[in-house]
């Protein structure tokens, strides 16, 4: 392999007479005069005499042929293969043509492709195009995962890819990027596989059902994660406590319900009382809503003066004192409206619990699952978020303050969807306080895991501080836009993008200061939705089909004109299955069509009988 044509001190052509390069492999060029400069190839291209090379377009110029041709290639007969190399640091001066270029020894690029231990990082896959590089490696970087291709698991054959979450103090944030079936979600389980196995506490917001890791899959049979993680339902499981609510939360509550207007969050500010509990409050804004409906003071006095009972006649004094107290800065219809959101959140059971269980699992190092609608989970989230995120803000600095508060971890919080979190160009309650994460969470201890497919759709200030980033495959013109300009991925990976195999990724970190081509490994776990509904649909079908043959085997042959409802009758009596005479008979027909019964046309119209075999 030598180095061919006019070189710069940033990239260079090499070729070879019987080495195929690949893309993103390392190699080593021996400078005479600057020693060995390592590089990484960012563009592959083979030719032969059925293609000549002056074909080669834009990829070479005519100086790498005239090279090819002075260093004794025969360029019009051979196979040639020629490969462009980017070096990982620029050169001092242009690389010298005729330069050797090897393959390095592990040792040389250990400290490039390794950022830490095994037992110090979180194992995401294996570095690609490197298995030329392990035949020295060491031991302790070995078969620490699996890959999983078309259906088989392979192990481990090139270096690891471990990311040095520690650095996340430095370097906070990572931002997960790809189109849907890029791998995506594969690659945050895997993720939060690893960092379970650190028990680092963390919270993830999960509409769509689908992080939990108590399903093995067959790379994982020995590690088991049932403890290490645990699914809480807001509403059921999890929710706010009502009295614990400022006015500012009350307000961003109701409005991821449905958007407040101005005068609605006056009459929040007018109304709501700190400290009080959903029926006082809910009352308040019932009572003032009805005697307004009444419409004036003379006719409430009226409710009073003809009230039957007692209490009837407390409940309109009340009103009364509520209607002289706020009807003139709270309108009926801002009244009426909040009610109406309160009224919405109360129902989906928001306030029936509080968030105990989930801190106590955050407090031993657990992975806490919430799931819910995408709605709820974003109700629910700017609630949580910002109580968890001042929780551990109070801590740390009341140990500045030299004070003793209760310990609180520090932890991260991952999301897919996170353009629906924090959407540029329109504020949502949930933004402001991961935009407040994103820019001041490093200094507490909090940092985010964002996922989303559409990059372009994710506020800038908070994607800016993003400082790692996972790109899997994208194919949308736009977000690859945002990708070139939001990473140090250079153009020849761009144009890369939309043809990236599921599960794998570009690894843009800004600690190494540049990107790592990785295969996500094979998860220890499985999604709950790795069913093909197909599949279930099939197993479905076969499931009934012999259920009915069971029931109907005793009665064989049936005559359907005769016999169909004296059987359905017995069934019911016997299995409690019912069937309508209609539907009796399309399931004899559809036994009959999968081999499972015959049929024979008799006088008295079709006979079904047991198979013979
Ligand atoms: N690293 C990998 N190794 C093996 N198989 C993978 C890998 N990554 C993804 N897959 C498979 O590819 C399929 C699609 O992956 P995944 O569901 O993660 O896509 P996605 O990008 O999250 O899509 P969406 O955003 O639509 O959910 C899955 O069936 C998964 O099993």
């Amino acid at each position: 392999m030598k180095v061919l044509g006019i070189t710069t001190q940033q990239e260079v052509y090499i070729g070879s007479r019987d080495r195929n390069f690949r893309i993103n492999e390392f190699l080593i060029i021996s400078d005479e005069a600057q020693g060995d400069l390592i590089g990484e190839i960012v563009e592959a291209k083979t030719f032969n005499r059925f293609i000549p090379l002056d074909m080669g377009g834009d990829f070479i110029d005519g100086s790498v042929i005239e090279s090819l041709k002075v260093m004794g290639y025969d360029v019009s007969n051979e196979t040639i293969y020629i490969g462009k190399l980017r070096l990982l640091k620029e050169a001092q001066y242009p690389v010298l043509t005729g330069s050797e270029v090897r393959i390095p020894k592990f040792e040389e690029v250990e400290k490039l492709l390794i950022s830490t231990e095994p037992s110090r990082g979180l194992v995401l896959g294996v570095i690609k195009n490197t298995d030329d590089l392990t035949l020295n490696m060491d031991e302790k970087y070995l078969n620490l995962c699996k890959t999983f291709d078309e259906g088989e698991y392979f192990k481990q054959k090139d270096v690891p890819f471990i990311l040095d979450y520690k650095s996340m103090h430095e370097y906070p944030h990572i931002g997960v990027f790809g189109g849907s079936g890029s791998g995506k979600s594969f690659g945050l389980r895997v993720v939060l596989e690893e960092i379970m196995q650190k028990q680092v506490p963390t919270v993830v917001l999960d509409p769509h059902y689908e992080m939990d890791f108590s399903v093995k899959s067959p790379a994982g049979a020995d590690i088991d994660y049932g403890e290490s993680f645990k699914c809480l339902q807001v509403g059921v499981d999890v929710g706010i406590k009502f009295e614990e609510l400022s006015v500012g939360d009350i307000k961003n509550l109701l409005n991821t319900s449905s958007p407040l207007t101005d005068s609605m969050n006056n009459t929040v500010d007018i109304l709501f009382v700190r400290g009080s509990n959903y029926y006082s409050f809910f009352n308040k804004l019932q009572n003032l809503m009805e005697a307004q409906e009444v419409g004036s003071v003379e006719k409430i006095e009226e409710k009073i003066f003809y009230a039957e009972t007692k209490e009837d006649e407390e409940k309109w004094t009340d009103r009364k004192n509520l209607y002289q107290k706020y009807n003139a800065t709270c309108p009926n219809q801002s009244v009426r409206g909040i009610l109406w959101r309160l009224v919405k959140l109360f129902n989906e059971g928001i306030f029936n619990r509080d968030i105990t269980e989930l801190v106590d699992g955050l407090k031993v190092g657990k992975l806490i699952v919430i799931q819910g609608s995408t709605r709820i989970i974003q109700v629910f989230a700017t609630y949580l978020l910002n109580k968890l995120y001042y929780q551990r803000r109070e801590y740390r600095e009341s140990v500045y303050r030299n004070e003793r508060e209760d310990f609180f971890p520090p932890f991260i919080i991952v999301t897919d969807e996170a353009h629906n979190f924090a959407p540029k160009g329109f504020e949502t309650p949930s933004k402001s306080i991961l935009r407040e994460i994103a820019q001041e969470g490093r200094k507490y201890g909090v940092f985010l895991i964002l996922a989303t497919q559409r990059p372009t759709l994710l506020d800038e200030t908070i994607t800016a501080q993003l400082n790692t980033k996972f790109i899997f495959r994208t194919v949308r013109a736009s977000d690859i836009d945002t990708i070139r300009e939001e990473t140090d991925i250079a153009t020849d990976e761009a144009k890369r993008l939309p043809y990236l195999t599921t599960g794998d990724v570009f690894i843009s970190s800004a600690k190494a200061g540049r990107t790592s081509y990785v295969r996500i490994r094979a998860s220890h776990t499985q999604t709950p939705h790795k069913e093909n509904p197909f599949d279930e649909l099939a197993l479905i079908k076969s499931r009934d089909n012999e259920d009915f043959l069971k029931y109907i085997s005793e009665f064989m042959p049936i005559s359907t004109a005769v016999d169909s409802l004296d059987i359905i009758k017995s069934i019911y009596e016997r299995h409690s299955v019912s069937y309508t005479i209609d539907q009796f008979n399309l399931k004899l027909k559809e036994l009959e069509k999968n081999g499972l019964i015959e049929v024979e046309e008799t006088f008295l119209g079709a006979q079904y009988k047991l198979k013979k075999n």
